[in-house]
């Protein structure tokens, strides 16, 4: 390293007289490479370079760690470096704002806007050394390992070794304060949910959304014995909850069986709505990967399952062959979708910005922006306006998302119900189905946030944020 780039790195740090800062000067004098064999480096390059194409490219994390088709960096990990991985981006993603702002109180001035790889590298160092049960000294070691192998953030090596050795001495006491002073959300995402909520309901969703996720399973009969076999509780509801996984979910009793399927507790909840659909004609027209057309087959309805995406399509047959039901599935868009009779009920299952599902998927807030939100509820309309023309008089659409935003839920549902003449609201009772009572609002319909479900502890609590209405075409038209 230069004399010029050690004045850089030393005028965005604030000096500090640092015992470990000399104790780890090795850092500097490492060749550049031994990077690619040091143990535990591929897995935090991978991290860091999902991390920056979620943030500067807004991809979905989804897509990046799919076990087929994600991104090289992380196809190439083994399964237990993919797992922290995964912690690694989750954590930084949950935390952003709180790492953001420990990392900006560690630095003399901002760093540059265009320095996004040396900024990937700390939050991620960070989101380790703050979050994960990972040693700080390994933390701290391989960013600076990274950041040396990188032509981009070679000459920051000692400006990273120093600011993350900083941050770990001082985290035992300014990480509560620095979590009570941010809600770790984009500022335009904090903004709707207030709008929608209020200040203090929204708080309390952004609080849930920094939590890891328990595991929901819908099982297809006897959740109590299935909770105690697994481990887990029952809900109210009749999903069965697992505080945490130790191993691959496929490795747990009751999977190769077909005894059940991980389903997030509200998502469990639209297919209840449903009424008596035994030996009904029921489609689920956005069907994939199929949690909800399992429900309709096990209460004994006549499924038709629809999606536009043939590898999703791909997952709902694997999913329905493992446990051993059978539909009908038709590769279409909806939009296109004639069948030959009209059915009895459909589910619109549209797709959605998935603001609900943050706990899973924190990187919603960050991929998202308020015109998708805006474009998808266009898109929403339009597969219900063509929803409604595939049911018989006296039938009904069930529409459901996993959006937190009335722009998808109840402001679309309004709209509809008022632009169409033949249809009218088909209220839900609050003692339709177990343990709803608490999610269905004074209109007669389902809302679901992350902050609802106490289950008196907050590893135990939570479910994913959903809307669900039900619309029903009048008979005699
Ligand atoms: C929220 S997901 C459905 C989840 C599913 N109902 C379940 O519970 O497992 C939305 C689905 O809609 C499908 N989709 C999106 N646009 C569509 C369209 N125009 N026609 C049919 N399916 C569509 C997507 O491929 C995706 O599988």
């Amino acid at each position: 390293m230069g004399p010029q780039s050690h004045r850089a790195e030393r005028s965005l740090v604030v000096k500090q007289a640092s015992p470990a800062r000399k104790r780890h000067a090795s850092h500097h004098r490492r060749p550049d490479t031994a990077a690619p064999s040091v143990p535990g480096l591929a897995a935090r390059k991978a991290a860091v370079r999902l991390l920056g194409a979620v943030i500067d490219a807004r991809t979905p994390l989804d897509g990046l760690t799919d076990n087929e088709h994600g991104h090289p960096q992380y196809m190439a990990l083994d399964m237990r470096d993919r797992a922290l991985v995964r912690a690694m981006v989750g954590a930084a993603l949950r935390h952003r704002m709180t790492i953001a702002a420990l990392l900006a109180k560690r630095l003399e001035k901002p760093l540059p806007a265009n320095a996004t790889a040396l900024a990937h590298i700390l939050h991620i160092a960070a989101a380790q050394i703050l979050f994960l049960d990972v040693p700080d000294s390994a933390a701290v070691d391989l960013a600076v390992t990274h950041a040396k192998s990188d032509p981009r953030t070679q000459r920051f090596a000692g400006l990273v070794n120093a600011v993350l050795r900083a941050l770990a001495r001082v985290k035992q006491t300014e990480l509560g304060p620095a979590l009570a002073a941010t809600n770790d959300a984009p500022e335009w995402f904090a903004a709707r949910l207030t709008q929608a909520y209020g200040a203090e309901q929204a708080r309390a969703i952004l609080d849930v959304h920094r939590l890891e996720t328990p595991i929901d399973l819908t099982v297809k009969a006897d959740p109590q014995a299935w909770a105690e076999r697994l481990g887990g509780i029952v809900l109210p509801t009749g999903s069965v909850r697992l505080e945490k996984l130790e191993g691959p979910i496929t490795e747990l009793p009751g999977f190769a069986e077909g005894e059940w399927w991980v389903q997030d507790a509200a998502a469990a909840l639209p297919a209840r709505l449903m009424g008596d659909i035994a030996r009904r004609r029921v489609a689920d027209l956005c069907a994939a990967p199929g949690g909800k057309t399992a429900q309709f087959i096990l209460a004994g309805a006549d499924v038709t399952a629809v999606d536009a995406s043939q590898n999703r399509l791909k997952r709902l047959s694997g999913n329905l062959d493992r446990l051993g039901l059978e539909a009908e599935i038709v590769r279409s868009d909806l939009l296109e979708f004639t069948p030959q009779e009209p059915f009895d009920a459909v589910l619109l299952d549209a797709p959605c910005s998935s603001t609900g599902t943050v706990r899973r998927h924190p990187d919603v807030p960050w991929t998202k922006t308020p015109e998708d939100i805006a474009k998808l509820a266009a898109l929403q309309r339009r597969l219900l306006d063509r929803a409604f023309t595939l049911i018989r008089p006296g039938g009904i659409v069930l529409f459901s998302n996993c959006s937190l935003d009335p722009l998808e839920g109840e402001d679309l549902v309004a709209a509809f119900l008022a632009d169409t003449p033949d249809a009218e609201p088909d209220t839900i009772s609050p003692q339709e189905a177990a343990g709803i009572a608490p999610f269905i609002t004074a209109k007669g319909t389902l809302r679901t946030t992350p902050a609802g479900l106490d289950m008196g502890s907050p590893s135990l609590s939570g479910l994913d944020g959903f809307f669900a209405a039900r619309i029903r075409k009048r008979a005699g038209n």
